[in-house]
């Protein structure tokens, strides 16, 4: 297993790139602990698979370096990186039984009988398939055969890193979270790092000790689902986590720990800021605001959602969409306006998060 290093990174597929956007991979400079499971999320074309290519060896990068430990392996074939991969669809060997799809990896290796044996066992065992070990892999379901592709993934214990490219696409719902769970069993056993790209905040948030998000060839965020929650790096991120995204209004100005609205509301943020330049706005979850009689701003109700636990409160806010999550059992009759939790705003100039000042507080 290894740290992975990626060292002033970046990648564009111009021969001359003269700007910023002609990088589908933005400068980054980032360090993937040895053992840590991460995602990697991002809606399409930010560049979820570029990255993946540079640190799996399909992709040199146009500028940067790429540490597997302290070994530099950015001109290496991917043969010589000691990664195993899972992709989107299963690569299976049809004429051979699930136990020797399984073995491949091991056989390959010169692994003894004994050893494959008591391995491919395990893992057959954690991917629910001990039953179909001596079947031929023709005729299994798309299901059975990306969890035989997910098990030879993991089949080895020597490897550097494992990379799965959204490798539940072809999973039904039912199943996708079956194997979600196995997965995180099977890097809490093997303790392998593991990077998992995928467009769904699901997946990466019950997979992913940290989850990476990317927008637009730049990684905007590396932090635990929490973090994404409560503290977005950046709007996309405010946006992109959660259902629904993160409400933002405008602000006029900061003044110390208020927000001036341009219809001269004042929001309290329960919390001092510096002077910022820029585009200001705040952010407040969906979660984090409620309907109150006086004392919050106006809210034209537009819709009301009953999502089973709760029920989804869409209005606007001067003109802006804004969203409330209902707890249960709460009458929304008489309750007018919108207020926000003292803390759980969010700051941001120009899309990037503001840390407050007080200590403890960023
Ligand atoms: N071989 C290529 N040649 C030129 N441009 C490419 C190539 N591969 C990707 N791109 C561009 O690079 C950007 C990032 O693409 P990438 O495939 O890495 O994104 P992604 O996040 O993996 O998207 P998806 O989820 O759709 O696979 C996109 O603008 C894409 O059009």
């Amino acid at each position: 297993m290894a740290r992975i290093t990626l060292q002033n990174l970046a990648h564009s597929y111009l021969p001359h790139p003269r700007s910023d956007a002609d990088f589908a991979l933005k400068r980054m400079d980032h360090v993937w602990q040895d053992g840590g499971a991460y995602a990697l999320l991002g809606a399409s074309g930010c560049g979820k698979t570029t990255l993946l290519n540079i640190i799996s060896g399909l992709l040199t990068p146009s500028q940067g370096r790429v540490l597997f430990g302290d070994r530099d392996v950015t001109a290496a074939p991917t043969a010589e990186r000691n990664i195993a991969q899972v992709f989107q669809f299963p690569v299976v060997y049809d004429t051979m039984t699930v136990r020797d799809n399984l073995a491949f990896p091991l056989r390959n290796r010169g692994k003894d009988a004994a050893y494959v044996k008591a391995r491919v066992d395990r893992i057959a065992r954690m991917i629910g398939m001990e039953a179909w070990l001596n079947r031929k892999a023709q005729g299994l379901t798309a299901d059975a055969k990306q969890k035989i592709s997910l098990g030879r993934g993991m089949v080895r214990e020597d490897v550097n890193a494992i990379l799965f490219d959204e490798p539940l696409t072809v999973i039904d719902p039912q199943m996708k979270w079956e194997l979600r769970t196995q997965l995180k069993e099977l890097h809490r056993q093997f303790g392998h790092t593991m990077i998992y790209v995928t467009h769904d905040q699901t997946e990466a948030l019950t997979f992913a000790q940290q989850v990476v998000v990317m927008h637009e060839g730049r990684v905007v965020q590396m932090g635990t689902p929490e973090e994404l929650f409560e503290k977005p790096a950046h709007s996309f991120v405010g946006y992109f986590i959660g259902s629904p995204g993160m409400n933002f209004l405008d602000a006029e100005e900061l003044r110390g720990d208020q927000a001036l609205l341009p219809g001269g509301e004042v929001v309290a943020l329960g919390a001092h800021y510096p002077p910022v330049a820029g585009r200001v706005q705040i952010g407040i979850r969906p979660e984090h605001a409620r309907l109150v009689a006086s004392g919050g701003l106006p809210l034209t109700i537009r819709r009301i959602e009953d999502l089973g636990r709760h029920r989804l409160v869409r209005g606007e806010v001067a003109g802006r969409p804004l969203n409330v999550v209902m707890p249960e059992g709460m009458a929304v009759g008489g309750l007018p306006q919108v207020a926000f939790a003292p803390g759980k705003i969010n700051v941001y100039a120009d899309d990037w998060r503001v840390a407050p000042l007080e200590q403890g507080g960023g």
